[in-house]
């Protein structure tokens, strides 16, 4: 049975999947949004289907325990978007994308798998931290729920391999702000590879990261 309160979440999730659809952030049918319920169950975007062209009345409610409820076949990555929450209950919601930047650098044979991105701006440390590469793993592979296991107390947001981010926050916006600014800044990255950039120092890092705490 829906609520208030789902109706809400589903209008968000539909109007955020199309933002980001629209600006190119995500093609064809890739990419998942998911949020947590009151009642500990989730709503996920349907498997197969375009972010840009979401039905708020199709989005898949699972149980806690990941079982589907109603609505359209959940995505295929819905035990990743588990896994996610179960390390992190502070975090309300997840976004995945195949955002193209972000892309480019989980294929880069030399990113460092422990921060895979360095600190070239104030906004990337305040709303994605250190960002750990996660092995390849086919799409949907239920591995990957054990693989984000240990990374994702630690980091709201993860790189797969070869794939494209995973990226958690307190609300839908918050997960939808972090998302972007990890694709500009692996834009950035990319753009400025070879020359040299200066990035933050430690210090700088250590000052945001005392001024604006990340969930
Ligand atoms: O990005 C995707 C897989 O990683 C899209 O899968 P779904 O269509 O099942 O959500
Ligand atoms: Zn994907």
């Amino acid at each position: 049975m829906s609520t208030r309160d789902d109706n809400r979440l589903r209008e968000q999730i539909a109007v955020y999947g199309k933002s980001l659809f629209d600006r190119g952030l995500t093609m064809g049918s890739s990419g998942n949004i998911s949020v947590r319920l009151d009642d500990g169950g989730w709503l996920m975007t349907p498997t197969n289907a375009c972010l840009g062209r979401l039905d708020p009345a199709r989005i898949s409610r699972l149980d806690r325990d990941g079982r589907h409820l109603d609505g359209a076949k959940p995505t295929k990555e819905s035990v990743l978007h588990m896994a996610m929450y179960g390390e992190r209950p502070q975090s309300e919601a997840i976004v995945h994308l195949h955002s193209t930047h972000s892309v480019a650098v989980s294929c880069l044979p030399e990113v460092d798998p422990c921060d895979c991105i360095p600190p070239l701006t104030a906004y990337y440390v305040m709303r994605v931290g250190r960002l750990p590469l996660v092995p390849y793993h086919m799409p949907g592979d239920p591995a990957l729920g054990d693989a984000v296991k240990g990374l994702a107390g630690k980091h709201s947001a993860v790189l797969l391999a070869n794939h494209g981010p995973v990226v958690a926050g307190k609300s839908l916006e918050a997960a939808v702000y972090a998302t972007e600014e990890l694709e500009e800044t692996a834009k950035l990255y990319l753009l400025l590879r070879g020359q040299n950039p200066r990035g933050l120092t430690d210090e700088q890092v250590a000052e945001l990261e005392a001024r604006f705490p990340r969930d």
